[in-house]
């Protein structure tokens, strides 16, 4: 019997693969700390994860049975995978399922910066008929500035020009010809930075990614700029960002993500009034929730089973002396 944990909340539909085979036994605990999960993981075969957990090199050395982490979603940086690696532990994501989700998020967020919604909406249940502070500006014959055409950047174009906008972006392995086909400019980050009217980040947080978006790069950036992030906090300064708010040089931004999760009850984007900010809810909602937890469930019970599998993050040999 195999002997799966899911230590975040995923999909109970998504997950029936798992709980209805008869050579699978899941458990189901969330909002363990590091400790806790520490404590408990030792029999389990494989765990299942969304963000929230953080699987640590500490957590997989208790977990001595484990052979397959499942990521419920794309990003895997909540996984040290360099500890799995070499611990011979499969890290596997579902990096499909929540695309269309994330984009249209982003969109929703873009919409809100460029119509003020959420603060209108909050003066308005205030008692508030305040029709003179919130003038927007349409997204038609805008220019778009994409960071990262991958899965959800390409989304995100294909929409945007659907409302009129003129799309710019960069990504360094979408080729001119891809790009061409789908009506995007490509440009470098100083281009977009010059150019963009709204700008829209989608790449992981990698080491290159980090503070992509920085002091230097406010400096030169086109005043009145409004800027996305559903990806990944880190990836644009916050305290840079801020500072270019409080100096009009940006009219807006639109925030799911942050530098640590969930940010610090004083956390300045929770107060400044031209932010606009949700607490990574870019894959929530029912279906993409539903598509995850499906994809990762196959590929866990397959890797359990030793049968073909997709979507590896990690793969190498056991290292039988660690187990
Ligand atoms: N807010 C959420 O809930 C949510 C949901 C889903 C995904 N995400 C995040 O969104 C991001 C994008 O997801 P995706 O599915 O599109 O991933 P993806 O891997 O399909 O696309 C990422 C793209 O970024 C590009 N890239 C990497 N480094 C770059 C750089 N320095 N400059 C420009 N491009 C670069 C890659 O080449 C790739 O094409 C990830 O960080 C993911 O974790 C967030
Ligand atoms: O699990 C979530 O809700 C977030 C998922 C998202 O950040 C991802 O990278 O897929």
């Amino acid at each position: 019997m195999f002997k799966v944990l899911v230590s975040d909340p995923i999909s109970d539909f998504g997950l029936q693969q798992l709980t209805r085979a008869e050579d699978v036994e899941v458990a189901k605990i969330t909002g363990l700390s590091e400790e806790e999960l520490i404590s408990i993981i030792r029999p389990y075969d494989a765990l299942l994860v969304r963000s929230q957990t953080k699987v640590t090199r500490r957590i997989m050395k208790a977990g001595v049975h484990l052979k397959v982490i499942g990521r419920a979603g794309v990003g895997v940086d909540n996984i040290d995978l360099d500890a799995a690696t070499s611990r011979g532990i499969i890290v596997v994501n579902a990096p499909d399922g929540n695309t269309v989700t994330t984009c249209e998020h982003t969109f929703a967020m873009m919409m809100a910066l460029a119509r003020h919604i959420p603060q209108a909406h909050a003066k308005t249940v205030a008692g508030l008929w305040d029709r003179k502070s919130f003038l927007g500006v349409e997204l038609r014959n805008k220019i778009l500035g994409v960071l990262g055409l991958g899965r959800i950047g390409i989304e995100v174009a294909k929409r945007a020009a659907a409302f009129g906008m003129t799309v710019i972006g960069c990504d360094p392995f979408l080729s001119e010809e891809r790009a061409n086909k789908l009506g995007i400019k490509l440009a470098t980050v100083d281009e977009i930075i010059q150019t963009a009217d709204f700008m829209t980040v989608h790449t992981p947080l990698t080491n290159e990614t980090h503070h992509m978006i920085a002091g230097p790069q406010f400096d030169v950036m086109k005043r009145g700029m409004r800027i996305i992030n559903c990806a990944r906090g880190g990836i644009i300064d916050e305290a840079s960002l801020i500072e270019a708010l409080d100096e009009g040089i940006v009219a807006g931004a639109a925030f799911d993500v942050f530098e640590c999760e969930p940010p610090a009850p004083d956390h300045p984007f929770l107060r400044h009034p031209k932010m606009i900010v949700t607490p990574h809810l870019g894959a929530s909602t029912l279906e993409a929730q539903e598509n995850v937890a499906l994809d990762v469930s196959e590929q866990v019970i397959r890797i359990l089973r030793n049968e073909p599998f997709k979507n590896a993050v990690t793969i190498s040999v056991r290292n039988k002396s660690m187990s």
